[in-house]
């Protein structure tokens, strides 16, 4: 399992190995031991999967406030995003840094996006499966979003004229939002 630092602290790609053989491939999705072993300590928790029908479809940008904060472990089993975690933490030298990244069924990577870190993604192809695991249940009441279109965070999205939720047209600025971390 190849684990790539990005930018931001805490924020990894991890690439599993892939045994491709006349079959099609095998690969270990999730090993725990493999994470304790490279310093990676989550207890997961919740699996989910959602199906996004087109192209240009955002999700986010999503977070869990505390005692809810979820990490999360997301991977693309058909199609492929442009995946983004966005650092909301208020002490932090990063704050408000992203980092984006391709995750898609061809390339099988995965990204890792800690707690403190609002997530989001575009997709780049119809009938994308996203798939992730986070380490707190789902809780609507510690729910909360940031403006994807976010002038500040100026995040270089696919697409300037997505497919979105009611919710997701809603959210505020990272400087206006009340509720973020320490
Ligand atoms: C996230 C979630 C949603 N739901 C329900 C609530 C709602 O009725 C329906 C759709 O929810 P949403 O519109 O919030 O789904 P979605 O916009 O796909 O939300 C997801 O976006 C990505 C970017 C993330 O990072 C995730 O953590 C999650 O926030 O599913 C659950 O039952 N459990 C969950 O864990």
């Amino acid at each position: 399992m190849n684990i790539i630092s990005t930018k931001l602290d805490g924020v990894f790609i991890i690439e599993p190995p892939v045994f491709g053989d006349n079959r099609g491939f095998f690969l270990e999705s999730y090993n725990a031991a493999k994470f304790e072993q490279a310093g990676l300590h989550f207890s997961f928790v919740q699996d989910n999967h959602s199906l996004s029908v087109e192209a240009g479809i955002i999700r986010g940008l999503h977070y869990q406030l505390q005692p809810k904060a979820q990490t999360k472990l997301v991977r693309v089993a058909a199609g492929a995003i442009y995946d983004v975690a966005v650092d909301i933490r208020q002490s932090s030298p990063s704050f408000g840094k992203w980092v984006g990244v391709i995750l898609s069924a061809s390339n099988k990577r995965q990204l890792l996006v800690p707690k403190g870190f609002a997530h989001g993604f575009c997709t780049l192809v119809p009938n994308t499966e996203v798939l992730y695991k986070v380490d707190e249940l789902y809780s609507p009441e510690h729910d909360r979003g940031i403006a994807w279109n976010d002038h500040e965070l100026a995040i270089d999205w696919p697409t300037q004229t997505p497919i979105l939720s009611i919710k997701d047209g809603t959210h505020p600025a990272l400087k206006d939002a009340k509720e973020l971390f320490e």
